[in-house]
């Protein structure tokens, strides 16, 4: 490091969590049931037969959280809004309890000085709107309106920093194409659908925040730079399906107007033609895009791996536990990609992080120096964009708390902060230390 990074004095620093990934007490006052409460405990889903009952707790234990994060030196905390406390059955009836945990858990990171940064969904939703169609019944785009619409009037003046959805590609992905998240059936001919409501109620509560609420609202997606294995046109031609199917499948339409042609290739004869109409609504201009980045990818051609029709191909390099390659650059090409590709808005790095098999907590200590490491080498590339004239205005570490990692359950410790189960028993990494000097020093120690 020829000189020493210097981010911005208003970078906003932070770090990320989920709401089914942590709260626990998934039925408490007055919560209706969830996809993911009912699919967590569908035996065979998840690993170790692991589920949300208990999680870190954190429903209960958000004072305690609000002040690791108070000594972590955090600015900002993103965290999201369980759906099913709001409205038990999807819509109509409000649950006013489930609404009172937001209202004194905004309170409290307001009071701590603490910037709450809310998602709308990151994946859980009442279990009955799975019932009646899911994201791939087109009224869900309204159901999903309703609900942000709600929560904008109800957390005014509390929240002012808002995103509507967490990684649409994963719900469809994961949902609809491979069964491996809920509704947990794969239903290829459905995700087209499901993917495009997404996008339409994105928009519909961008409108609706536009009419009653405060602050700043965005989107935020997953990106994965692609890479092909060789120049061969098959592997070439794999890598173009792929980066689309990813990367371009929901920022095309929201930036450029229209799906990528790909699509159409990729889903052939299930691919719809949608209304016109629906092209210029998914156009509602937001104030930030999020990203969430992890690793990179290089994809060949593979003909039998439906429906995108590529593999990967496993670098000889460091992988996380999630067999993920440790790729830093990958972040800051994320970054100049989507304001060379789409627009000058801001842009937030809404997730960075990586699991790796930590130590248990010795003399309060936990000594996790592959994810200083990471962290290190992702908040470089992260300047390095900033240097390049990205408007980067934050970062979020990927979690402030080890959680439960959806189908690999508890197993995959993202935290910054160990939770040892089931006494919840929190302790700061070695890594919370390192994120706290690097806030501090606005980088100069990376
Ligand atoms: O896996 C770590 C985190 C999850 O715990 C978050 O809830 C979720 O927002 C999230 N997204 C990603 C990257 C999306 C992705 C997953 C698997 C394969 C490709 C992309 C990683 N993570």
């Amino acid at each position: 490091m020829t000189t020493k990074p210097s981010f911005p004095a208003d970078f906003l620093w932070g770090a990320a969590t989920s709401a089914y990934q942590i709260e626990g007490s998934p039925l408490a006052d007055g919560a209706g049931v969830s996809n993911w409460h009912r699919f967590a405990h569908r035996p065979g889903t998840i690993a170790h037969g692991d589920h949300g009952d208990t999680a870190c707790d954190h429903y209960r234990r958000y004072e305690e959280d609000i002040q690791l994060m108070r000594e972590l030196g955090l600015q900002a905390y993103r965290f999201s809004i369980a759906w099913h406390r709001i409205f038990p059955e999807g819509r109509g009836r409000l649950n006013p309890k489930g609404l009172d945990f937001y209202l004194r858990l905004a309170d409290a990171l307001n009071n701590a000085g603490i910037v709450p940064c809310a998602t709308l969904h990151h994946w859980d939703w009442p279990a009955a709107l799975d019932d009646q169609g899911g994201w791939a019944h087109r009224d869900s785009a309204q159901w999903f309106a309703d609900y942000a619409h709600t929560l904008f009037r109800a957390l005014d003046g509390r929240v002012k920093h808002w995103a509507t959805l967490n990684e649409p590609w994963v719900i469809v992905h994961a949902g609809y194409i491979e069964g491996a998240h809920p509704p947990g059936v794969p239903a290829f001919a459905k995700a087209p659908h499901a993917a495009h409501n997404l996008l339409r109620g994105h928009a519909l509560a961008v409108q609706a925040f536009r009419a009653d609420g405060a602050g700043q609202i965005g989107l935020v997606v997953n990106l994965e730079p692609k890479f092909a294995a060789s120049a061969k046109p098959e592997d070439q031609a794999a890598l173009a399906r792929s980066h689309a199917y990813m990367n371009r499948w929901f920022l095309d339409p929201v930036f450029l107007g229209g799906y990528p042609e790909e699509m159409a290739d990729i889903f052939g004869a299930d691919w719809p033609r949608f209304p016109e109409e629906d092209f210029k609504l998914i156009r509602e201009p937001f104030d930030f895009l999020g990203i969430n980045y992890y690793s990179r990818t290089v994809v060949r051609d593979e003909p039998a791996n439906l429906p995108v029709r590529d593999a990967r191909v496993r670098q000889r390099a460091e992988h996380t536990a999630m067999d993920w390659e440790v790729f830093p650059e990958g972040l800051k090409t994320c970054l100049t990609w989507v304001k060379q590709r789409y627009t000058t808005l801001p842009l937030y790095v809404t997730e960075n992080g990586a699991a790796f098999a930590d130590p248990p907590a010795v003399a309060g200590r936990v000594a996790d120096p592959r994810r200083v490491a990471y962290l290190r080498d992702h908040l470089r590339a992260a300047h390095a964009a900033l240097a390049e004239g990205v408007d980067l205005k934050g970062y979020f570490a990927w979690s402030l708390l080890d959680n439960f990692e959806w189908a690999h359950g508890y197993g995959k410790r993202f935290g910054l902060v160990r939770v040892d189960y089931p006494t919840g028993t929190r302790t700061p990494k070695d890594s919370a230390r390192f994120y706290r000097r690097v806030i501090e020093s606005r980088g100069a120690v990376l």
